[in-house]
């Protein structure tokens, strides 16, 4: 993991991504993400030790390692960490938190900071891998007729778009063309199209945030909103 790459710097930054998905029925369930504690000997949590990251000890990690596609929580989240690219690796940027297995992030610099997660995937991992495990339960579940969203937070250049460029690949934003004829989309709903159907598929973006929005007025926070909506591209086939 790119974390591990033994980099050290001054400047530490998040390069990690977090999904969000809901694929529920009802909205009532949220999980979010929860300071890995491991127990100590008298049975009381402790923070985990510094130990854990030489000998990493996974029991609570295990007992909430879901597999997202059939977990039982209404919203799931995973995160994900992109590589550092190479200017950064030039500048001798370092990453501040990383994958330790599957479910918890740890920090670099204090490996007693953890935190757990549904799903949480390495630098290495592709984005088809992160549809797949993260994302597809959600087109499924929408297929059959329950409410789903995706959508990916993080600082400014953590990978959102990256991970979220699938959906621009479908919507170019000019035309109202779906340019893959054999898209997931496609051959989940082969059977009710019969070859006369209409798909439509929509992607925003928010724009970049300026500090700036902190100190906005509500009206002008409501301006900028309704523009940013209707500044959002449709497509339609
Ligand atoms: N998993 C990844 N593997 C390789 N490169 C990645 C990955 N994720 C992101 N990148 C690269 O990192 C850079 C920043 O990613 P991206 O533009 O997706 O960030 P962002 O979170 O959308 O930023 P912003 O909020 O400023 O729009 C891009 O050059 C992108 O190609």
């Amino acid at each position: 993991m790119a974390s591990r790459q033994g980099l050290k710097s001054s400047k530490p930054s998040p390069k990690a991504v977090a999904a969000v998905t809901t694929n529920s029925p009802t909205s009532s369930t949220t999980s979010s993400s929860r300071q890995f504690l491991e127990p100590s000997i008298d049975g009381l949590s402790s923070p985990a030790s510094s130990s854990a990251r030489s000998k990493p000890q996974y029991s609570y990690s295990e007992s909430v390692s879901l597999d997202v596609e059939r977990s039982k929580e209404n919203v799931t989240v995973t995160v994900r960490f992109r590589p550092l690219s190479p200017r950064e690796i030039r500048q001798g940027e370092e990453i501040a938190w990383y994958a330790d297995g599957d479910t918890i992030v740890r920090n670099e610099h204090n490996p007693s900071i953890a935190y757990a997660y549904d799903r949480v995937f390495g630098p290495t991992t592709t984005t088809r891998h992160v549809y797949d495990v993260a994302a597809q339960h959600v087109v499924n579940g929408a297929m059959e007729g329950i409410n789903g969203t995706i959508f990916a937070y993080g600082v400014t250049s953590s990978g959102k778009t990256h991970t979220m460029h699938v959906i621009a690949k479908l919507t170019d934003g000019k035309s109202a063309h779906v340019p893959y004829r054999d898209s997931k989309l496609t051959r989940l709903l082969q059977s009710s199209l019969s070859g006369h159907g209409r798909v439509s598929a929509s992607e925003t973006e928010e724009l970049r945030k300026k500090l700036a929005e902190v100190t906005e007025s509500k009206e002008e926070l409501e301006l900028r909103n309704k523009k940013l909506a209707e500044e959002s591209s449709y497509a339609k086939d």
